[in-house]
């Protein structure tokens, strides 16, 4: 194995390491609050009182405020986001709010009215297990349309509930038919389950998002909250214990509330920094590949612009672009350069006697001999139907004049059958050379198309090279 693979192997049992050392710290985290229980229940005495109404009051007061200020940053998020689970996470607490307000109200009342004062307590986080658990099911459904957001009905409806039980709850616990302290307790304890199940989802859901750890750390401990609430007298050491537990749960969800809302305002679409980072290579692999695809699309393109259509070498524009490159290069490197302007003889009487289609073979034809027999610096270009000019850069005309011969030559010994008959091509040329016959491309052209003319009139099948010296066979 190489030193790479040995380094990724220990790499990746160093990873699965560490993640079990995470899931092993969660889980002591969020049981810490048991920790503290256990320590006052068992090593303390678990009946020490410490009777603190007014205390107890205003720190009532303080979470009923905390609670209204998450509520209200939850809304914002919701509204920005129309995720469903936020708007139950909303509800969850709104009804803690508003049912712990009576709960917070009432510490300082009679003895007779006691059980009605604690009875909001386990009411509030029994209505908060419950939002949290239809939040969980509802989790990763469509998002709420931006009216369904605004609608007041929603909310109203809700207040009503909420009204509703603070109301009917009073009804129930001064009802002598009631045993309150059953109930009492029997409102901790579904609270309680509705908590565990809250946690068994999101592992048997197996929701790995980052804020759904907040979410089920929370949820652990607003749960271990309930079990001190369940086991401890009024004003014990245990119950201050709870409502601390209690608060910490409190703290850690409205951290994950606060920042959805710093960040995407959603709580699903919260990453962690390894999620953003995957994201992010994900994301620059698809666009090195967009980009490639492009390049390529773009060099076909070039390539297509360029070219001829129907014999695949240089087409008029690229050839002048080239040919003005060309020349100015070889005037600053003072070396020679020569132009052959070439055009099929008699090509019309191709196209008349064997069809239009047939002189298009003709011309593919010539064109690939032709090429066949230039240098790879040399360019060769169909600059109109029949007419094709090549560019021949460290070539004097002596030069030119060798290429343009073994140019003719090869199409002259070309043999192409057309309709079951060898027809016989030839070509004529002109040769220009730089400085000799003029300085810039038109000029150049000019002369090189007036060589050509002489050629053809000389008979054809040949190339001339300047005034009065005609080539031939
Ligand atoms: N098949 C085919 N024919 C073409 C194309 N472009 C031009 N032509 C034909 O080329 C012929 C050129 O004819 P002329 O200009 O009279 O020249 P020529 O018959 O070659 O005679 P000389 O040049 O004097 O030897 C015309 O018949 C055009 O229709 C093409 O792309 N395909």
């Amino acid at each position: 194995m190489t030193a790479s693979g040995t380094e990724g192997k220990a790499d990746a049992i160093v990873r699965r390491l560490t993640g079990g050392y995470l899931c092993l710290l969660g889980i002591l985290i969020a049981l810490l609050p048991l920790m503290a229980i256990s320590y006052l229940a068992l090593f303390q005495d678990p009946k020490r009182r410490f009777e603190a109404p007014g205390l107890y009051e205003a720190s009532s007061l303080l979470a009923i405020a905390l609670g209204a200020f998450i509520t209200y940053v939850t809304w914002r998020c919701y509204l920005a986001s129309g995720e469903v689970f936020l708007r139950w996470l909303v509800l969850a607490f709104m009804s803690f709010t508003l049912i712990y307000l009576p709960h917070a109200l009432l510490s300082q009342i009679s003895d007779d009215m006691m059980d009605v004062f604690i009875a909001y307590g386990p009411a509030s986080r029994l209505a908060m297990g419950v939002c949290f658990l239809v939040a969980l099911e509802r989790l990763g459904v469509p998002p709420d349309s931006p009216e369904t957001r605004r609608r007041p009905a929603t909310w109203g409806v809700a207040l009503g509930i909420i009204l509703t039980i603070n109301l009917g709850l009073a009804a129930l616990i001064l009802n002598p038919l009631v045993r309150a302290e059953n109930m009492i307790q029997a409102m901790e304890a579904l609270a309680f389950v509705l908590l565990v199940v809250s946690i068994i989802v999101i592992i048997l859901r197996r929701i790995r998002l980052s804020l759904m750890i907040v979410y089920m750390l929370s949820m652990a401990v607003f749960a271990q909250a309930s079990v001190a609430f369940m086991i401890s007298d009024l004003w014990s050491h245990l119950w201050w214990l709870a409502h601390a537990i209690f608060l910490a749960g409190f703290f850690l969800l409205s951290y994950g509330v606060v920042h959805a809302f710093h960040t995407t305002r959603s709580f699903s679409t919260v990453y962690s920094q390894a999620e953003v980072m995957e994201q992010l290579r994900e994301q620059q692999a698809q666009t090195q590949e967009a980009l490639a695809k492009l390049e390529a699309i773009n060099a076909r393109l070039n390539q297509q612009a360029a070219t001829d259509w129907l014999t695949g070498v240089a087409n008029r524009r690229y050839f002048m672009k080239q040919a003005k490159g060309e020349l100015a290069q070889a005037k600053r490197d003072g070396t020679p350069l020569s132009l052959l302007g070439l055009d099929l003889d008699h090509f019309k009487k191709v196209n008349d006697v064997y069809g239009h289609q047939a002189g298009d073979e003709v011309l593919k034809r010539v064109t690939s001999v032709i090429a066949e027999k230039l240098r790879p610096s040399d360019l060769l270009a169909r600059v109109g139907g029949e007419e094709f000019q090549i560019l021949l850069p460290n070539a004097d005309i002596q030069q030119a004049y060798e290429i343009a011969e073994r140019c003719r030559l090869a199409v002259h010994d070309l043999a192409i059958r057309l309709l079951d008959k060898e027809v016989k091509i030839t070509i004529s040329m002109g040769c220009a050379q730089m400085g000799r016959d003029g300085n810039d491309m038109d000029s150049l052209m000019r002369i090189g198309d007036q060589r050509l003319y002489e050629a053809k009139a000389g008979g054809r099948d040949r190339v001339v090279t300047g005034a009065g010296e005609v080539f031939h066979v």
